[in-house]
């Protein structure tokens, strides 16, 4: 369990992280999400005792990070992947950091192979590729076996195949009882691994939600229905209370608006219209983000695109 009570972080001037509060439970993956300048790194490092707080607290099963008596064996971070030695192998890292923390050679090869680096593991880590290098930060975050995880954007820079990785090996920490923390600015992805959403934004809390509610309330975004009968089906659509039909460029593509695709699954299967795909709008889950976050976001572009083409005054 990772409890943050009223943490602030003031760099001068600039608050950015402001009376934060929030509990992550064991058991379950929680995402830790915001934009750009959020927060999240400020937090996590703050969680880990790098970062003294200006205000507020963090504790992690019930004591601060610095008070743990062998913290590597009680909390695994990655706050930054590439914090390695280049020079040395990647096997060699992960002993020297083991050999510091009294954790046995036995468990660097554990980890290794659960982390699919067992064939480069004894090349210079400073030529692995960004995913390599995620793999490596993974490893020195679970040599330990702890029971907390605090990952600071570890899908980031990875290929399909790496965030599949990723999530599944996230998902299966928690389900042994762990405490996993995740950082990201993606809502699709988090939505997929996590089950606990903590939202933040400009540093302040907006809103620490299961991922079940945050993809309910989002899922208004509409059907995406394709059908070689879609004349039909929008006309049959017109009669179906709180529907609204758009006609997509795509021939045979409808959105429909208003309802859900159980609606029109059923509509379709009364009247005998084929369907070849009826899917709930994913992008509406990163529109809500969008939308929760926005009045939060530190960077926004200030030049319209019209402006960027404008014509100089002749
Ligand atoms: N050492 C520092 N000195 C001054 N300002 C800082 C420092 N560290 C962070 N900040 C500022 O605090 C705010 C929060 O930064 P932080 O890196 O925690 O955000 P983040 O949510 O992790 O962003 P990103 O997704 O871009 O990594 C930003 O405005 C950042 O510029």
């Amino acid at each position: 369990m990772i409890e943050a009570v009223g943490l602030t972080k003031s760099y001068g001037p600039k608050t950015a992280v402001q009376d934060l509060s929030f509990s992550v439970r064991p058991g379950i993956v929680t995402g830790f999400l915001g934009p750009n300048g959020a927060g999240k790194s400020t937090t996590m490092r703050m969680l880990l005792g790098l970062d003294t707080p200006t205000s507020g607290h963090a504790t992690v099963n019930g004591r601060r990070y610095s008070d743990h008596p062998a913290p590597l064996r009680e909390v695994g971070a990655m706050l930054e992947a590439r914090a390695i030695h280049t020079g040395r192998s990647a096997r060699n890292h992960l002993l020297a950091l083991a050999a510091t923390h009294g954790i046995p050679t036995s468990r660097v090869d554990e980890v290794i192979d659960l982390v699919g680096l067992r064939e480069v593991a004894r090349r210079r880590a400073g030529g692995f590729s960004l995913g390599m290098g995620q793999r490596l930060g993974i490893a020195s975050a679970l040599l330990g076996d702890p029971a907390t995880l605090i990952l600071d954007e570890p899908v980031n820079g990875l290929d399909p195949e790496g965030i599949l990785w990723i999530r599944n090996l996230l998902k299966s920490l928690a389900a042994e009882g762990r405490t996993v923390l995740v950082s990201s600015h993606l809502m699709s992805e988090m939505a997929l691994t996590a089950e606990h959403l903590i939202v933040i934004g400009r540093g302040r809390l907006i809103a620490d939600t299961s991922v079940a509610d945050f993809t309910a309330g989002a899922s208004q975004g509409g059907v995406r229905v394709r059908t070689p009968q879609a004349d039909e089906l929008a006309l049959l659509l017109r009669d179906l209370p709180g529907a609204a039909v758009a006609v997509e460029d795509e021939p045979g593509v409808l959105t429909v608006e208003g309802v859900d695709s159980e609606a029109v699954g059923k509509l379709a299967a009364e009247h005998r219209v084929v369907l070849f795909e009826l899917t709930p709008r994913q992008a509406s889950l990163e529109e809500a983000f969008m939308e929760l976050t926005r009045d939060a976001v530190e960077y926004e572009a200030v030049v319209r695109p019209a402006e960027l083409v404008k014509e100089p005054a002749a």
